[in-house]
């Protein structure tokens, strides 16, 4: 039996960023992965990495087809063979940096095969049987598939299987889901040229965002001529077309020769024989994990989508960083909390947010002031047609104006991913709002929409005898 310090299973987000921080440190670390051509896991594999790339060729598809109001003619068809090889190649630039060879390299022991459970605190790969003083399970999610009659008449697409099958773009797709990957995917493939359904269970798209930020995109989604059938499910594929129930109308026999099923994951738990290791799952099938990340099995840690909560790149990025804060200071264990969580859409228009969601810090019983900021009258938004946009920041209701700091932030409109990230700073830092009130934005850059907002919150307050002051100081001098 080989013994480690660290045994970490999986080799994506969380799994590589375990291994790296175990091997900085000098401990005996074993990565295991079961797929030895994806090292990476989702997010360099199948999630991130490609969805990000395919959404870039397909807005530059939009650009060009939206220049034609200015005499540019386009013509052709998206050539998905070309789009997908382009894809793999980026893929490859990353994926280098993170095969089992890259990480040999760096010291870490790495072995290509399936971990079981054997023991408490011993796991069989390949036949041969490892043990450590922590085992970090880091084993991902997957898509949740659903059984719908008829499925095998129509061409059934996964993002485990999109970014490599689907060489010929659909002409009718139907996307079941409206969360991220729904929406990313569903409009990325209508910019490339596919008719697209979203078909949502729920009452709207991306229902963790505002209901305003929900409505906002469907309005550019039904602009670009995307279809979005709401508490909607598909009942079957039959004869070329899906049938779609909803609450509203009677079934709706859409055409469809392709389906993508994002309709959420499911945490990883199969084959790994979990009773031998003493690891619970709960009523829903998830890992039981405490807030220091522990499973029921006080060895076992889990990181990452297998934690089943917040799924994420950089939230198994901030779950490692968590857990090895505890680990190297026991005494004063910090618990996991999702305050300083932030997530972006990559949609077009992207939705941005960080912090607690309003419906988190009523639950908590933080007092807040919500405060919501239009683009109607922002320059850059106005000559390059964003005006739709929509920030809210909710501040803390104790401080005086100008002190207030900023608890969480939301915002949708082209790149709102980068243009909230100096207010979570301030967020971050604890810095108080007329700080950002001081600065001088170049203009007219889109972030000086942030600084109408705060000087909105400011203005609001502005007391009459501040004025009253300034006017008598100004008659004194002058
Ligand atoms: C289409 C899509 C787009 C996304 N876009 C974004 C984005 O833009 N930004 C963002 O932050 N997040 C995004 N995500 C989410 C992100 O990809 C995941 O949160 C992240 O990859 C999770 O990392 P992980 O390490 O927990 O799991 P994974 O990446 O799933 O890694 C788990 C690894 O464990 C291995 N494994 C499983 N069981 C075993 C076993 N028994 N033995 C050995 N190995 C095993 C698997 O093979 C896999 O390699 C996206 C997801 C999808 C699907
Ligand atoms: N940019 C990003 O950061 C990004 C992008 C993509 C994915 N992700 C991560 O991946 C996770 C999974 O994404 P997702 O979009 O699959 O899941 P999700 O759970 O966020 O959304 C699933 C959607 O499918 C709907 N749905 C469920 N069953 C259905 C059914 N039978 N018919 C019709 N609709 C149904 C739900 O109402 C919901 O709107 C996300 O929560 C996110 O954490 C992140």
């Amino acid at each position: 039996m080989k013994k480690y310090d660290v045994i970490v299973i999986g080799a994506g987000s969380a799994g590589l960023g375990n291994s790296g921080v175990a091997n900085v440190l000098g401990l005996k670390t074993l990565l295991i992965e079961k797929d030895g051509d994806n090292f990476g896991g989702d997010c360099t594999n199948f999630g991130c990495v490609p969805s990000k790339a395919l959404i870039h060729i397909a807005n530059q598809f939009h650009q060009a087809k939206s220049a034609e109001r200015f005499g540019l003619k386009t013509s052709g068809k998206a050539d998905m063979g070309r789009i997908l090889d382009h894809i793999h190649q980026m893929q490859t630039f990353i994926k280098d940096t993170e095969d089992a060879a890259a990480l040999r390299k760096k010291g870490i022991d790495v072995v290509i095969g399936e971990a079981v459970f054997d023991s408490r605190d011993t796991l069989k790969v390949n036949g041969e049987t490892h043990t450590a003083r922590i085992i970090l399970l880091c084993t991902g999610s997957s898509p949740r598939m659903l059984d719908i009659e008829g499925m095998d008449s129509v061409d059934v697409y996964t993002n485990e299987t999109i970014f490599f099958d689907c060489r010929k773009l659909p002409e009718n797709l139907v996307v079941i889901g409206g969360g991220p990957i729904g929406c990313e995917l569903g409009q990325a493939f209508s910019r490339l040229g596919s008719k697209v359904t979203i078909v949502n269970r729920g009452d709207r798209l991306l229902n963790k965002e505002p209901e305003k930020v929900s409505e906002i995109l469907e309005t550019r989604f039904k602009e670009e001529g995307i279809q979005i059938s709401s508490h909607a499910e598909v009942q079957f594929f039959k004869d070329g077309k899906a049938g779609i129930a909803s609450k509203e109308k009677d079934i709706l026999e859409i055409p469809c020769d392709a389906v993508l099923i994002s309709a959420g994951r499911t945490v990883n738990t199969k084959g790994m024989d979990f009773d031998a290791a003493g690891i619970e799952l709960t009523e829903k099938g998830k890992i039981k994990v405490d807030e220091y990340l522990q499973s029921t099995n006080k060895k076992v840690y889990v990181i990452g989508d297998a934690a089943g909560s917040y799924m994420f790149s950089h939230g198994a990025e901030k779950m490692v960083r968590q857990l090895w804060r505890n680990l190297l200071v026991p005494i004063f264990k910090k618990k996991n909390t999702w305050n300083d969580l932030s997530w972006v859409t990559f949609t077009d228009p992207q939705v941005a947010h960080f912090g607690l969601t309003e419906d988190r810090l009523q639950e908590r019983g933080v007092e807040f002031q919500r405060h919501d900021q239009s683009f109607l009258h922002d320059d850059r938004a106005i000559v390059e047609e964003y005006t739709y946009g929509q920030m809210s920041l909710w501040l803390d209701n104790s401080n005086s104006t100008g002190s207030k700091k900023i608890l969480s932030g939301s915002m949708i409109a082209p790149h709102a991913g980068e243009l909230v990230q100096e207010l979570e700073l301030a967020k971050h830092a604890n810095i108080p709002i007329s700080e950002l009130n001081d600065r001088v934005y170049p203009y007219p850059v889109a972030a000086r929409i942030n600084q109408k907002t705060i000087r909105g919150i400011l203005e609001k307050t502005r007391k009459l005898w501040k004025l009253k002051l300034a006017r008598m100081v100004f008659r004194w001098f002058h």
